[in-house]
């Protein structure tokens, strides 16, 4: 059997519709889009195509703006670092809320605040792995500048409470970024519903290619480049156009929100089979309850098979998984939402987290399970601990 990908919360196949969209502009169709040549002018048309689909994505009003940059990480550290360069520093709001779910990114960018005399508070979630709205109100305080919430968590696919969260922001008078990376392409993205003012993603996530991502402001917030030079993006973000990324996200935009229906139901049908099957072996975690996740993950915890034995086990089995973000696979320690939800030291340290996609077959599925069941029978004979 070809080998088998369930590591689609980190990065997703470029779905070959995008790839087709692209390659035009890696090929005649080169020019730069500032230039007042043909060669320019031809690649506009497509930018604007391109911004009306992922305007459309997302339900952003005409009036709103969306600044194509790298990637989420840039838009993350957009957000973050501009906020204080832009509020913080001169003013005695010098607080921020954010989670202990978030992506690195948004951690580290915090962390770099601190030092510069900021002070941020990282909400932990309750033991249902969740970030509540009323948690989010009772941290605010007079200070509060900004609330970073990410929509959905890249571990476990929980979504959280984006919507009531954008309530009480609104209503404190606090401004609201959402990093909507795990949640584009999978579940409804809708900003006029839910009012965040700033919110990230990542092309790469939703089936178009690494390297270009988006940041949507709303009308009327001021936020200042993170990369400053030419007049591209209205000078929102200098640097000349990723045209073919641009014209490929747009693309993967406008097939994932086509998609939407699919993945609640075919990606959803394909991931409980694999999470029943999961559950049917003794001693094993879930995190979080399957209604309130992205229809594509589960993140499991096998008592007595170290997590990291288990993905090398499925790797050499052809088969692609992760013991959560690939930006943290390296780090040894335990999970900090296992941790959170009580889950005792050992079992901290077995999540393998499993997430799947449009593109995933039920034959893959039944050689996963199958292949899972045989390796925790082996790694729990190996255990001393079982
Ligand atoms: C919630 C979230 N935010 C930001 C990022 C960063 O995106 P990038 O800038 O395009 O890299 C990721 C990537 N998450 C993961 C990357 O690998 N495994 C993951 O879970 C993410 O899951």
């Amino acid at each position: 059997m070809e080998r088998i990908y369930l590591d689609n919360n980190a990065t997703t196949i470029v779905d070959p519709a995008v790839r087709d969209a692209m390659e035009p502009f890696y090929c005649h169709m080169y020019g730069n889009p500032n230039s007042l040549h043909s060669f320019g002018i031809e690649v506009r048309p497509y930018l604007h195509q391109a911004m009306e689909q992922l305007y459309t994505g997302i339900n952003a009003a005409d009036e709103d703006d969306i600044v194509i940059n790298s990637c989420a990480t840039e838009g993350n550290n957009t957000v973050i670092l501009g906020f204080y360069f832009n509020l913080l520093k001169d003013t005695r709001k010098k607080h921020i809320i954010t989670t202990q779910l978030e992506h690195p990114c948004i951690r580290e960018s915090c962390r770099y605040l601190e030092t510069h005399g900021v002070k941020v508070t990282y909400l932990a979630p309750d033991h249902d792995g969740m970030i509540t709205a009323e948690a989010v109100r009772e941290a605010i305080t007079d200070q509060t500048a900004l609330v970073s919430v990410m929509w959905a968590n890249n571990e476990t696919g929980l979504i959280l409470p984006i919507k009531e969260i954008a309530e009480v922001c609104r209503e404190r008078g606090v401004y609201l970024h959402t990093d909507a990376v795990q949640a584009i392409g999978k579940i409804k993205v809708d900003v006029q519903e839910v009012p965040v003012d700033f919110l990230t993603f990542s092309a790469h996530k939703f089936h178009g290619p690494k390297g270009v991502g988006g940041l949507y402001i709303r009308n009327g917030v001021s936020l200042p480049p993170l990369l400053h030079g030419g007049e591209q993006m209205g000078g929102r973000r200098a640097g000349t156009v990723d045209v073919p990324g641009m014209v490929a996200m747009g693309k993967a935009m406008e097939l994932a929100n086509q998609h939407l229906a699919f993945e609640q139901t075919e990606v959803r049908r394909l991931r409980d089979k694999l999470e029943d099957a999961l559950l049917k072996i003794d001693d094993v975690l879930v995190v979080g309850k399957r209604e309130l996740r992205t229809p594509n993950t589960v993140y499991v915890s096998i008592r007595g098979v170290e997590g990291e034995a288990l993905i090398w086990d499925l790797n050499q089995n052809g088969i692609a998984a992760s013991t959560g973000s690939a930006c943290a696979s390296e780090s040894l320690e335990a999970s900090p939402i296992l941790t959170a939800i009580g889950a005792d030291k050992e079992l901290a340290h077995t999540g393998v987290r499993l997430s799947l996609s449009r593109f995933t077959t039920e034959q893959e599925i039944d050689f996963t399970i199958y292949t899972i069941s045989k390796a925790v029978m082996r790694l729990r004979q190996l255990s001393t601990s079982y």
